[in-house]
């Protein structure tokens, strides 16, 4: 019998992204969360009721769930950027073993992008408008790497290029105005490994791409992941992208880890009901998707 993993790579195979594979040194933690609550501090509601996963050189972490679980703001809590009034309330974050509580705010800009890096939905929100694309990462990696203005910018056309944006040239040149929402993703997915990172936090990084270029990132991410030991935290809500990149998975629901596991065991063998209805909803969608819904222009 065919299990649900097998079918889910079977559809990331023919989408040309390879499965998980042996990540490299595991014994240094990079990210640890241990028992993270985070509550609303407008009216003291827990809105996240402890989450605990480690990252180790290599490993990629997935967070799926519904709207609202709270995979975002665990994910802005591990990367102490979350929203006003919001705050972790319990448990711990530390990055290379390092309580995120006690950093000051120059340690954490020599860690963001550096150490810790990240990509979110909406990204015309995290570009300055006014500002030329190439630009804007060549000050990514000319404060972070050092590099001088030439080398940085050789540096950006082969990020751009890496990200398969299909005339890095023009796309220098352009202001975020001028491109799809497809492109700007890219863009801010090439900023966020301009300094290579160690751990990269993508939630619903490739959501508003189309599945072709989707496949494209993945393939890239899981390259990094194998070259460099790139550590990844994932949020999906497309089981496919999980089963192909994760090596664990969490299910979250209404702030709860309701299930967590290795990739396969949850997808193959899931205990909570919850964990079985994303998969049987994930099939009909993956249905309705071959049924050829119009994809995003790229
Ligand atoms: N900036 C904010 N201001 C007010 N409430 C917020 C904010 N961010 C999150 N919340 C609330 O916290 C809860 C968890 O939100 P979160 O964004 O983490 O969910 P999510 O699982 O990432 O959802 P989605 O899949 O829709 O992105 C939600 O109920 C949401 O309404």
């Amino acid at each position: 019998m065919t299990t649900v993993s097998e079918k889910l790579l079977t559809r990331a195979e023919e989408t040309g992204t390879p499965g998980p594979a042996e990540p490299p040194d595991r014994a240094v933690p990079l990210l640890s969360l241990r028992g993270v609550r985070i509550a609303d501090g407008s009216d003291g509601r827990e809105i996240v009721h402890g989450v605990s996963f480690e990252l180790t050189p290599g490993k990629v972490v997935g967070i799926v769930g519904e709207s609202g679980s709270g995979k975002t703001l665990t994910c802005r809590a591990a990367l102490g950027i979350l929203p006003p009034h919001f705050e972790v309330t319990g448990g711990s974050v530390e990055i290379e073993g390092t309580d995120i509580s006690t950093l000051t705010p120059t340690r954490w800009t020599a860690l963001r992008g550096a150490t810790i890096s990240a990509v979110f939905q909406d990204p015309a929100s995290y570009l300055n408008p006014s500002l030329r694309i190439g630009r804007q990462i060549a000050e990514v990696v000319r404060v972070k790497k050092g590099l001088g203005r030439r080398a940085a910018r050789e540096r950006v056309l082969a990020l751009l290029r890496a990200v398969h944006l299909r005339d890095p040239e023009l796309v220098h040149d352009q202001y975020p105005f001028e491109l799809s929402g497809g492109m700007l993703q890219r863009v801010l997915i090439a900023a966020a490994i301009a300094a290579d990172p160690r751990i990269l936090v993508a939630d619903e990084a490739t959501t508003a791409l189309d599945v072709t270029v989707q496949a494209e990132i993945l393939d890239l991410l899981a390259d990094l992941r194998e070259r460099a030991g790139l550590a990844l935290v994932v949020v999906s809500h497309d089981l496919a992208v999980v089963a192909q990149l994760c090596d664990e998975v969490l299910v979250m629901r209404r702030g709860e880890v309701v299930e967590q596991g290795p990739t396969r065991a949850v997808l193959d063998d899931p205990r909570h009901d919850y964990t079985r209805l994303l998969i049987s909803e994930h099939e009909q969608y993956g249905l309705e998707k071959f049924l050829g819904r119009p994809g995003e222009e790229s």
